[in-house]
């Protein structure tokens, strides 16, 4: 997952900062740890070292203490951290009490999956809307919601104080459907649909691209073939290439 962020510095109060200004790095590493946290918590432990929660998270332990420490949480020598504190202040620093409105704009392939899909209520989320611009597509009922035209967005926006948006629609016309949410008061977006979408800067795009990840993970297997010398200063990727090439 790729993210730009547009944003401004966190509220003060009285030249206190009132927000911690995390790194992005560790911002995208808390729902490991949350993630991990909880389900130590289902095992019935109370306390965990930060080995065994860098374990669990699979991240290294330096890393995952400095990414805590930024929260204030150092945990207790010889204890370790306390489960249930640290679930809490995670919480609380990822906003997930807030139980954030949800819509989704585009039902087709993709979203009809993404609509389908329980586990988002039981990460902090409730999806309240499912937008199409498909008269054939408005009307239909999913998960319990009723697919709506996108030109009801606006009046939908308000009424649900939507704080996020999915974009799951053509290339196309994401970049239209974002300038709608925008307009519809909307100042999160998660955006399926492959390219750069241009907002205001008090609106943040995270954007989810499939075919990104498997470039990176194709740049890793090419690096990890042209590691592998061969004897003669052939490399396995060398001879790949010719056999793929005869
Ligand atoms: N991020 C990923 O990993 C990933 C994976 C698959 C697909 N995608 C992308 O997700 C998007 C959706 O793919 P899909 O296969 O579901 O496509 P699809 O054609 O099945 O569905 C797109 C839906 O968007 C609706 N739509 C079009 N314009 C609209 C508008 N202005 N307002 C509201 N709804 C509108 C269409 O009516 C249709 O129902 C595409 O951009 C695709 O490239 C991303």
């Amino acid at each position: 997952m790729s993210q730009h962020r547009h944003g401004s510095t966190p509220g003060e109060a009285g030249g206190v900062p009132a927000f911690p200004d995390l790194p992005e790095a560790t911002i995208a590493r808390l729902p490991e740890y949350l993630r991990a946290l909880h389900h130590l918590a289902e095992t019935g432990a109370e306390t965990v070292s930060s080995e065994g929660l860098a374990a669990a998270a699979g991240v290294n332990s330096a890393k995952l203490r400095k990414d805590l420490s930024h929260l204030g949480s150092y945990g207790t020598r010889g204890v370790g951290y306390d489960v249930t504190l640290l679930v809490d202040q995670i919480e609380y620093i990822l906003g997930l009490d807030k139980n954030r409105a949800v819509c989704l704009v585009g039902v087709g392939n993709l979203g009809h999956a993404l609509a389908g899909y329980a586990g988002f209520a039981s990460r902090g989320f409730r999806v309240v809307a499912l937008f199409d611009a498909d008269p054939k597509k408005v009307g239909e009922r999913i998960n319990g919601l009723t697919v709506q035209h996108i030109d009801e967005l606006d009046r939908v926006a308000a009424e649900e104080s939507i704080a996020i948006g999915v974009i799951a629609t053509p290339p196309g016309t994401a970049q239209a459907v974002a300038d709608a949410l925008v307009a519809a008061g909307v100042t999160s977006i998660l955006n399926f649909a492959p390219g750069v979408l241009a907002v205001p800067p008090n609106v943040d795009v995270r954007k989810v691209d499939l075919a990104i990840e498997l470039q990176i993970l194709s740049f890793h297997e090419h690096r990890k073939a042209s590691l592998t010398a061969l004897p003669g200063g052939r490399t396995a990727e060398a001879d790949n290439q010719e056999a793929v090439g005869s």
